[in-house]
């Protein structure tokens, strides 16, 4: 793990101590739109017109930011439009790697072996952590995007007319309502996972865990009223939240201490999260062996040892229940 510093790799950890334990994520800074036309979207540059063949993205299976764009892609039946890269889940000192021994499908533009090789390709002075996902333009040879929320919503809407493919996912009707559970899910589950797993003091530990547990229970109550966080309508939430839930008993319960419960102990979190795996294509998205390895095997300083537990056994193809 480390970050670019001018466009120089530098294999360092995250700076938790200058913030009393806590772990702060940094915003994402490449931020152009694909567009249906090629006009600017709501940050960025112009120039990126949703064009069949034209952009690469590059995930990694364990990363659930990067897992929302792969549901996308199949959701609004993008594979034949938009190819992908796979890196290897074992994430140590050079940061994510085209490493096809452990589990990469290899860089398929450029045969790089790093990832932070595309960031300095894009610039050269780049300062900055190597995240995925990433939208890369082949044409302009660009980063078009690095932020899952946003890769989510250009591959919403700004592809509809290559494909036909009209689902909505975000409806302008609910947009407020989506825009707030978002919110609360952002920060409490899908980075709470993370504030409570790299936190390096007690106390900001504990304070991510209750704030995490709290909100499980939230969600678990608004569940047994409705179907989805939005109505009964499946939205961009849902799919938001499905990537940290379906990860949750495997690693973070685990690997991240987030231990007070387990996702199957909570029956609607539990019939919901199976009803989601159960969506059309939507299984095949989801990696057990990449999310267990990239976590526990990475995270050296978590689990020095790097062993990978075996269990838990889940069956997400049981009944979800849910009507
Ligand atoms: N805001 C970004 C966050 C992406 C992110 O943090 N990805 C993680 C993998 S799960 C990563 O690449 N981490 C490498 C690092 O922080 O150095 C998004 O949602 O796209």
């Amino acid at each position: 793990m480390g970050r670019l510093i001018e466009g120089k790799w530098h294999d360092v950890w995250y700076d938790t101590k200058s913030n009393q334990g806590k772990f702060k994520r940094e915003d994402a800074q490449l931020r152009n739109w694909v567009t249906a036309d090629g006009s600017a979207g709501p940050t960025g540059d112009s120039g990126f017109k949703a064009e069949s063949g034209r952009y690469h993205l590059y995930v990694s299976l364990a990363c659930p930011w990067a897992h929302r764009t792969l549901i996308f892609r199949k959701l609004k039946q993008l594979e034949a439009h938009i190819d992908v890269s796979v890196v290897s889940p074992d994430m140590l000192e050079h940061g994510w790697t085209f490493d096809k021994a452990t589990g990469s499908s290899g860089d398929a533009l450029f045969e790089q072996s790093y990832m932070h090789q595309l960031y300095t390709r894009n610039k050269a002075d780049y300062s900055g952590r190597v995240t995925v996902p990433v939208l890369w333009d082949k044409q302009t040879q660009r980063i078009v995007s690095n932020e899952s929320s946003e890769i989510i919503r250009m591959f919403n809407s700004a592809f509809n007319e290559l494909t036909g493919n009209t689902d909505d996912y975000y409806p302008e009707a609910l947009r407020q309502d989506i825009n707030d559970i978002n919110e609360f899910v952002y920060h409490k589950i899908n980075n709470g996972v993370y504030k409570a797993g790299f936190a390096t003091e007690q106390a900001a530990y504990e304070e991510a865990v209750q704030a995490l547990f709290e909100a499980l229970e939230q969600l678990e109550q608004r569940l047994s009223t409705q179907r989805y966080l939005v109505g009964d309508t499946l939205t961009e939430a849902d799919w938001r939240l499905f990537t940290t839930l379906i990860r949750f008993d495997s690693v973070y319960h685990g690997h991240f201490k987030c231990n007070l419960k387990q996702i199957e102990d909570y029956p609607n979190l539990a019939g919901y999260i199976r009803e989601l795996y159960q969506w059309p294509n939507v299984a095949e998205t989801v990696d057990f062996y990449h999310i267990k390895r990239h976590y526990y095997f990475s995270h050296t300083m978590i689990n020095p040892t790097q062993v990978v537990p075996v269990g838990p056994d889940i069956d997400y193809t049981q009944p979800h229940n849910r009507g």
